[in-house]
């Protein structure tokens, strides 16, 4: 890569998309079996991939092809390391070396790519760049070899556009398939594994992109397609096919041999005159499924088979691989790694922030926000503060503004959360960065993006309905509101962290929250709260945020009788102390600094909760 040049010319893009060094692999008598629980609960090992016995090489474009759960997307994810290595056995050769393919050795293409719908085309191989480019490559440098890929990739009118999604419209299917290819070209990996690259494309763009993998192909990658059933002239574009079914392979060779294949072996099998070969292959394959397990013709077909017998399997230590660079023509490239933490953690903010563009401070936000406010203004307006006629509407407006915006905060949590957090398991196993800068990126972004429109309501409210008239007042208020909503908001996170499946925690995170609000004193005195369930209201940051509240609107003030009012609930004097209204709530027990203490303390342990929950959960390698 050359440091200068802001055009990526037809030089840089061959050196920004050549292999770093060409790998071959070879599989032999591969074996994959998860642990897989039943609809009872037992805990079993089930066979995916039944003994694969191949060879991928330098300079190919590979299909493994077969109908669904045949094991294509298991296989890929096997050779790329993605699995619990204890469920393997056999083996799989680098260069002739017993070992996994090093993570940076080794891009993957996903059927369902994850991206960011709010990243630019540029940007989200941007990112990419700067978290997975070797550490010595300037900005000047990652910036050229982006350019340079979507150039390659035919992707430079969409250079500015938005990646979009489901929910905004964004490049297309074709285009976006071909920005995931990007996105892994970075590395310039060896090896680029792809699941269904063409699924959801036209004729045309899936030739496009089978043009680029060959064009890839053609500069030393390994090319490796998982493919479900693809057009003829897809199909023709392969150098080579390995057919599987149910786990076993059923041919493995040119793919212009597999159609011979089946015909000789005396199942009176023949390719119908103007057939799409690989129609009539999930046909013949579908039909020898039925079957049944014990008595399928096919697998035993291809372990008998001539050919099967001739094939040189690559063995261990065998390092001179015809076509690779050998295990002993290691490259110092392989060995620097990505981004350093620090720099995750400055890439990872940036990205965490632009990601949400367009997300937070939007008409649809703001409007809502103005809606609130005005209802609540409506409602509790300039309250007098001289009678005790509405001692109870400032205690209920202080609990009000928790209520309404804590729900809303943890239901968009765990909603933004789901979206999120797949994309960072993916990009964990690959290795482009620790969970720790991902966290605090995280953490950072959303501590900023969430407060922004509930401190705006809170401000707005706490004005117009006429608390407490003092600058000290107000920001003990907004401090204690703040705290309130970022722990609400961890409480929400920690339980998404917690529970993987994505729909129970949609449901457990509002019970939770609604049973802390109940527990804040608001509804029920902490007396008169059934003593098992009593203490609980010490975990809840209503509890803090409210008695905090109130101890700050209450203390040193008095007011004046209403002659029809009934202010004995408050104290028998009259006027009615602040004080006395403090303790008659029973919120007498903490002082303001210390309920402020507690819900810091709240944010951080839940923080780290979830951190924990989400390591534990989410970043062990698995898909
Ligand atoms: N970790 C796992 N736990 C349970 N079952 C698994 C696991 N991994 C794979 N399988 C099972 O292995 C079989 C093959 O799955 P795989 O996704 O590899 O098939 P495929 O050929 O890629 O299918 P498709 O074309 O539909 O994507 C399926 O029955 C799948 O349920």
């Amino acid at each position: 890569m050359r440091p200068s040049a802001s055009t990526a010319s037809l030089e840089d893009a061959a050196t920004a998309l050549a292999p770093l060094r060409r790998v071959r692999v070879d599989l032999v008598d591969l074996r994959y079996a998860p642990i897989v629980r039943d609809a009872k609960g037992n805990r079993a090992p089930k066979r995916v991939i039944h003994g694969c016995t191949t060879s991928f090489l330098p300079g190919t474009v590979s299909a493994l092809m077969g109908p669904s759960g045949s094991g294509k997307t298991s296989l890929l994810t096997v050779i790329a390391g993605f699995v619990d290595q204890s469920h393997v056995s056999g083996n799989l050769l680098v260069n002739g070396e017993r070992t996994q393919v090093r993570k940076r050795l080794v891009g993957i293409v996903f059927q369902d790519d994850m991206m960011l719908p709010a990243l630019t085309a540029f940007e989200t191989v941007k990112f990419a760049a700067d978290l997975r480019m070797p550490r010595r490559c300037s900005d000047a440098e990652r910036t050229e070899a982006c350019d340079a890929i979507l150039n390659e990739l035919g992707l430079a009118h969409v250079r500015d556009q938005l990646v979009g999604g489901a929910a905004r419209r964004g490049v297309s299917g074709g285009e976006r398939k071909r920005l995931a290819v990007g996105v892994e070209l970075v590395t310039r990996p060896a090896l680029l594994l792809m699941d269904e690259p063409t699924s959801g494309l036209d004729a045309a763009a899936a030739l496009s992109l089978m043009r680029t993998l060959r064009t890839l192909a053609s500069r030393g990658q390994t090319v490796v397609a998982a493919i479900h059933q693809p057009r003829t002239t897809v199909f023709d574009s392969f150098d080579h096919l390995v057919l599987m079914s149910k786990g076993h392979a059923l041919y493995d060779g040119a793919p212009d041999g597999c159609v011979g294949h089946l015909e000789s072996l005396g199942l009176g099998l023949t390719l119908p005159p103007r057939t799409n070969p690989a129609d009539w292959l999930m046909d013949v394959i579908a039909a020898d499924e039925s079957l049944g397990e014990d008595t399928r013709k096919l697998p035993e077909g291809w372990k008998n088979a001539k050919t099967q017998k001739e094939k040189r399997v690559f063995v261990v230590g065998d390092s001179d691989a015809p076509g690779t660079d050998g295990a002993a023509g290691k490259r110092d490239d392989d060995d620097d790694e990505g981004a350093s933490v620090w720099r995750q953690l400055r890439v990872l903010t940036v990205r965490e922030d632009k990601s949400r563009r367009g997300q937070n401070l939007t008409a649809i936000n703001a409007s809502q926000m103005l809606v609130m406010a005005i209802l609540t203004a409506m409602f509790w307006w300039q309250m007098p503060d001289d009678t005790d006629a509405f001692v109870m509407e400032r205690f209920s407006i202080l609990f009000f503004c928790i209520i309404a915006q804590s729900n809303a905060v943890v239901f968009a949590c765990v909603n933004t959360f789901a979206k999120e957090r797949q994309l960072m398991i993916r990009e964990n196993a690959k290795g482009m960065y620790h969970p720790l800068p991902f966290f605090i990126a995280k953490t950072a972004s959303d501590t900023v993006n969430t407060l922004v429109m509930p401190c705006l309501y809170a401000t707005v409210t706490y004005w117009c309905v006429g608390l407490k008239r003092t600058a000290e007042a107000y920001f003990v208020f907004i401090t204690a509101f703040a705290l309130c909503i970022l722990v609400a908001q961890s409480l929400g996170l920690a339980l998404s962290c917690a529970i993987p499946d994505v729909q129970v925690s949609l449901i457990v995170a509002p019970m939770v929250i609604l049973m802390l609000m109940i527990l804040g004193g608001f509804y029920v005195t902490f007396s008169n709260m059934p003593v098992f369930i009593r203490w609980l209201s010490w975990c809840s940051q209503a509890r803090f945020g409210f008695t905090a509240m109130v101890v700050n609107e209450f203390s040193g003030r008095t007011f004046q009788c209403d002659p029809n009012g009934n202010h004995a609930r408050y104290g028998t004097g009259c006027p009615v102390r602040g004080e006395d209204v403090i303790t008659a709530l029973e919120m007498d027990d903490l002082s303001v600094g210390q309920c402020l203490l507690a819900l810091a303390l709240m944010q951080v342990g839940l923080r780290i909760a979830a951190y924990v929950a989400m390591v534990v959960n989410f970043t062990r390698l698995k898909q």
